[in-house]
């Protein structure tokens, strides 16, 4: 189980104050969901939690713990185990769905065998073993964002961050991909989601609403 926490964390582009100073805990286990309008400021909160923002873009107050131990920057972060699904995937379109789980696996020094167990297991849980070896550029836009979430879940996370990683799929692959973030939680990780469907954030623990960066609990049934 690994929690996550963050302390007065908040975010500001220059004079736009993207994120307002939060607190936010979401102990290992449990799913939180982000929601708000487009500009509200849920992408903005998600790369801060995973201290992935870049002091040349954006200015970040605040700290981000996990198991207590405050991450000092993106390189701490990935050592805690801290995957972030970016909204617009990541993912590079000149490699294979395969290739793009595999590099990253073997780049963390899982060995090859393991690396190619994990690579079928994850793209099997979300639906796409036969699609291993097309380019990323050849994938509709859902298929991409499942490929996403399966190199997510290939890294077993200990905080995934998932931005609206279920946003471009029919109603069928969406909830198995809810179900598969919550079997991630189920495996102990602390997860949250950044989604504008009222439905996925439903089936989260808990939701955090921004509205122009301003954040308010509107459901909420674990501790902070
Ligand atoms: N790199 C940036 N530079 C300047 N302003 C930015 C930058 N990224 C985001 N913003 C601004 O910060 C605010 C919050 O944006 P953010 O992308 O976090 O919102 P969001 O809720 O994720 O939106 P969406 O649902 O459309 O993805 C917006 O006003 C946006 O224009």
């Amino acid at each position: 189980m690994s929690d996550l926490s963050a302390s007065r964390l908040g975010v500001t582009y220059g004079d736009l104050v993207a994120v307002r100073p939060l607190d936010l805990h979401v102990p290992g286990g449990r799913m939180v969901s982000v929601t708000g309008p487009s500009g509200a400021g849920k992408s903005s909160l998600l790369w801060a939690l995973g201290v992935a923002l870049r002091p040349a873009v954006a200015a970040v107050a605040g700290t981000v713990s996990v198991d207590g131990s405050v991450l000092a920057d993106r390189d701490a972060a990935a050592r805690a185990g801290v995957v972030l699904v970016p909204q617009r995937n990541g993912l590079s379109g000149t490699l294979s769905a395969e290739e793009s789980i595999l590099v990253p696996l073997l780049a963390m020094g899982v060995p090859a065998r393991e690396a190619l167990g994990r690579v079928e297991s994850s793209l099997a849980r979300v639906g796409l073993l036969e699609s291993s070896r097309h380019l990323v550029d050849q994938l509709s836009g859902g298929q991409q964002q499942r490929v996403a979430l399966a190199r997510a879940f290939a890294l077993r996370p200990a905080v995934l961050l998932a931005d609206e990683s279920t946003s471009d799929l029919d109603a069928g692959n969406r909830e198995l991909m809810m179900a598969a973030l919550r079997e991630e939680a189920g495996r102990g990780a602390a997860v949250v989601l950044a989604t504008h469907d009222p439905e996925a954030a439903a089936e989260t623990d808990a939701t955090l609403a921004l509205d122009e960066g301003a954040a308010t609990w509107v459901r909420k049934s674990i501790g902070s």
